[in-house]
């Protein structure tokens, strides 16, 4: 079976076939699927899919069962839906080695209809890069278009010898197909952003919206929020804080005196954990891990929202709370 045909039996129920809910009429030739970016730590994916995304996002209510990774926002357009996913596993390949890497990335990207390989145009293609594309190559059939990011910062000669050392990584790596698109871009200076949609789009599969679009209650959004947040703070101590931490979003709310068209949420989260020993490893020395969870999470959500957004994050002790049905009902179980 292939991966595709893997991944069309868990979509989610054909959205809108079974209740009509969302669904009247569906273009001939619209395309949906899900896409993700890999790429070395500060490749631009997040930046990249803040543009893709910008402020047409929908929050979906439910997680997509097709996939245990998190929605960062969805493109709507008139002939397609691109759905971003994230798969943590690629983007910090040196802290997971050997058999560990390679079966999360082939859980997390054969899921996916088409991968988005970020490499920058600003620096060299290093063994980083290489050790990603090995990774991707071992997927098989798996689309992969390499998006060369931050086009802004280099010259037009410079840019079109990355063009080329992209390619050959692609011919070398990839085998005899390579990439199946290449693409400049740059997401701050606006420069090919639609395109990069639609080399991703090009590679979904015929299929109605997958998502409604538009806007949905703000109970998920918030659920969403606490989730990423969640995520965000258990990465690399999640051995040690399995359950104990329970994150409740007290706030979110748009920053008074903003202009219109740059817009500020203010989100104020308590993250509460049982004990003073796993309040210090949320926080770290000096503070320095929380400062860490709070910019992953913020890029996070900023991707969710599409909208910028300052994060204050807490952590609190409350003892007992999983055993306690007051305080779970508190903190939202
Ligand atoms: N000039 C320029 N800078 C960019 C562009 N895209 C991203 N950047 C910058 O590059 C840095 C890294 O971008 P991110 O989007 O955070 O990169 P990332 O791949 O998500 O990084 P990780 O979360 O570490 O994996 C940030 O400082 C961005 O502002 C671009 O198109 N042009």
């Amino acid at each position: 079976m292939s991966g595709h045909q893997e991944h069309d039996a868990g979509r989610p129920v054909s959205a809108g076939q079974s209740n009509g809910a969302f669904i009247t009429d569906v273009p001939e030739g619209y395309r949906a699927g899900f896409a993700s970016f890999v790429g070395r730590p500060n490749a631009g994916k997040s930046t990249l899919t803040n543009a893709l995304v910008g402020r047409k996002v929908a929050i979906t209510s439910n997680k997509p069962q097709t996939t245990r990774h998190t929605i960062r926002g969805i493109v709507h357009r008139p002939d397609s839906q691109l759905v971003l996913v994230d798969t943590p596993g690629l983007h910090r390949p040196r802290t997971l080695l050997g058999q560990r890497l390679n079966d999360l990335v082939e859980q997390t990207l054969a899921e996916v209809d088409a991968i988005g390989f970020c490499l920058p145009a600003n620096e060299k293609i290093g063994p980083g890069d290489r050790f990603i594309a090995q990774q991707l190559s071992g997927l098989g059939r798996k689309p992969v278009v390499a998006v060369v990011t931050k086009a802004d910062l280099v010259s037009r000669d410079a840019l079109g010898e990355q063009l080329l050392a992209v390619a050959a990584l692609g011919e070398e790596t990839m085998g005899s197909g390579g990439w199946a698109a290449i693409v400049p871009v740059s997401a701050t200076g606006d420069y090919q952003v639609e395109s990069v949609a639609d080399v991703l789009v090009e590679q979904l599969p015929l299929s109605p919206p997958l998502y409604p679009d538009g806007e949905l209650t703000d109970e998920p959004e918030i659920k969403m929020v606490a989730e990423l947040i969640r995520e965000a703070a258990l990465e690399g101590v999640r051995d040690e804080l399995p359950h104990s931490l329970a994150v409740v979003v007290e706030e979110m709310i748009p920053r008074e005196g903003r202009p219109e068209n740059n817009p500020l949420l203010d989100v104020h989260v308590n993250l509460f954990v049982e004990r003073s020993s796993q309040k210090a490893i949320i926080i770290g020395k000096g503070g320095s891990r929380l400062r860490e969870v709070g910019s992953r999470a913020r890029k996070s959500i900023e991707a969710l929202l599409g909208t910028r957004i300052y994060l204050d994050l807490h952590v609190k002790i409350a003892k007992d709370w999983q055993r306690d049905p007051k305080q779970l009902g508190r903190l939202g179980f």
